[in-house]
């Protein structure tokens, strides 16, 4: 399973194994850290400071998916709770990834589904501005697309083209085989900068 293999190999490593691209280049802090998932993105883009979008899209949430909330300025306006929360987890959302604040943290944090936002503040999202459901969206330089796959752990978040995820898969396998047996050369003792030729080229 896809998904589960770029969870476990983490943001970094996809990141990697898609030539460097995707990353979402901007500080989301989880709010329960040590969480890693991965699925198709369901993208809410919200009028400013107003979450009536969050609330439209909890209808067309299914389950694996990462809900995406995103503003066009990001700014520590609470675009998701515990209550939008507790939708999310009944449509069985993988994550949630919030390009703004959340609130209800401590309630969040205790959640089976993770969470990772910009900010936790608790000043309120108004209602009034519809914004837009399951459209592409730009956060930290990097489009998401409804349906491309969003990878999240502590790092934060990366995301691969839908078109791009059988091959980014078989470049993930190979890097973390890869990784695997340079750690077990640095286990014994052995030195990147001997191994990589640094030290013959630093002559030191
Ligand atoms: O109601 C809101 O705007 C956000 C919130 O606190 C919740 O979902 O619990
Ligand atoms: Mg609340």
């Amino acid at each position: 399973m896809i998904y589960g293999e770029f969870a476990e190999a983490g943001v970094a490593t996809v990141y990697e194994a898609c030539g460097r691209r995707g990353l979402l280049d901007v500080d989301l802090v989880p709010l329960r850290p040590g969480s890693r998932v991965a699925g198709p993105a369901r993208i809410a883009l919200c009028g400013q400071g107003d979450n009536r979008a969050v609330h439209e899209i909890m209808t067309h949430l299914r389950p694996g998916e990462i809900l995406v909330l995103t503003m066009p300025v990001a700014a520590p306006v609470a675009l998701f709770g515990d209550l939008l929360a507790t939708q999310a987890l009944t449509a069985g959302a993988a994550g949630v990834l919030v390009n703004a604040a959340v609130r209800d943290s401590a309630d969040l944090a205790k959640l089976s589904m993770p969470v990772w936002s910009r900010w936790r503040r608790s000043t309120g999202a108004t209602k009034d501005i519809r914004g837009q459901v399951d459209v592409a969206v730009t956060i930290g330089d990097t489009e998401i697309t409804p349906g491309d796959v969003l990878v999240l752990d502590d790092d934060g978040a990366t995301c691969v083209r839908q078109s791009e995820v059988d091959s980014v898969a078989l470049a993930v396998r190979e890097r973390l085989a890869k990784e695997d047996g340079l750690r077990r050369r640095w286990a014994t003792g052995e030195f990147s900068y001997d191994a990589y030729g640094m030290r013959a080229e630093d002559g030191s």
